[in-house]
């Protein structure tokens, strides 16, 4: 698909794991229609997804809370090619404040208001323990932060205009482990 003009249903379906029907039912949906027997036209595909996703414009993100998992977020390089730039890291730890973390300097927790302002960040990742998630999550928000992902394991209090989702890893392995269980059960 990379580098093509054009792709079948076959071919993008073969790439998403799921059956060219399907596929082709689910793009209906957002309105894109193939060619039959051509396909679809990639540069209309890509920019008629990016508008159903709301994914055309760059997004700027900071991270609060350097620590294993900002860490491994931070100096992840899948994010850019999905329209996503971390543009700034902060940390409450003296220790960590200062460091430079995958090509950025790891700024104060007191300085979100500042760092979101001078960066335009619309979007926060809350890497910090459960007790802080709360207070980083309203110094985000009131800094003008309005998308937030959240990896601590503690429910979010945001007003309405903010959207929050929240990854919990443990959950994930439970909902597997009943399905594994219930497999061996039969
Ligand atoms: N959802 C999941 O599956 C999953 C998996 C691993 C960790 N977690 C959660 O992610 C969070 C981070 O985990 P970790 O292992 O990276 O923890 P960690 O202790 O290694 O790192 C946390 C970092 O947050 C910083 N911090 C603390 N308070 C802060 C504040 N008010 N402002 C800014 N920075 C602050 C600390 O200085 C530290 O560097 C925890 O809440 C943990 O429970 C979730």
């Amino acid at each position: 698909m990379r580098g093509s003009r054009v792709v079948t249903s076959e071919e993008l379906a073969a790439a998403a794991g799921v059956s060219p029907a399907q596929l082709r039912k689910d793009l209906s949906f957002l309105g894109s229609y193939g060619r039959r027997g051509v396909g679809y036209d990639v540069a209309h595909l890509e920019r008629q997804l990016g508008e159903v996703l709301g994914v055309q414009t760059r997004r700027a993100v900071v991270i609060v809370g350097i620590g294993y998992l900002g860490h491994a977020l931070a100096s992840y390089g899948g994010f850019a090619e999905r329209g996503f730039e971390v543009a700034a890291l902060v940390d409450a730890d003296p220790q960590v404040v200062g460091t430079t973390v995958a090509g950025l300097v790891v700024e104060p927790a007191d300085a979100i208001g500042r760092v979101v302002g001078r960066t335009s960040a619309s979007v926060g990742v809350i890497a910090v323990p459960a007790p802080h998630a709360q207070p980083v999550c309203d110094a985000l928000v009131g800094a003008g932060v309005t998308a937030l992902l959240t990896f601590a394991p503690r429910a979010l209090h945001v007003p309405e205009h903010v959207t929050v989702r929240q990854v919990d890893v443990a959950s994930e392995l439970q909902i597997l482990a009943f399905h594994d269980a219930r497999r061996r059960a039969r």
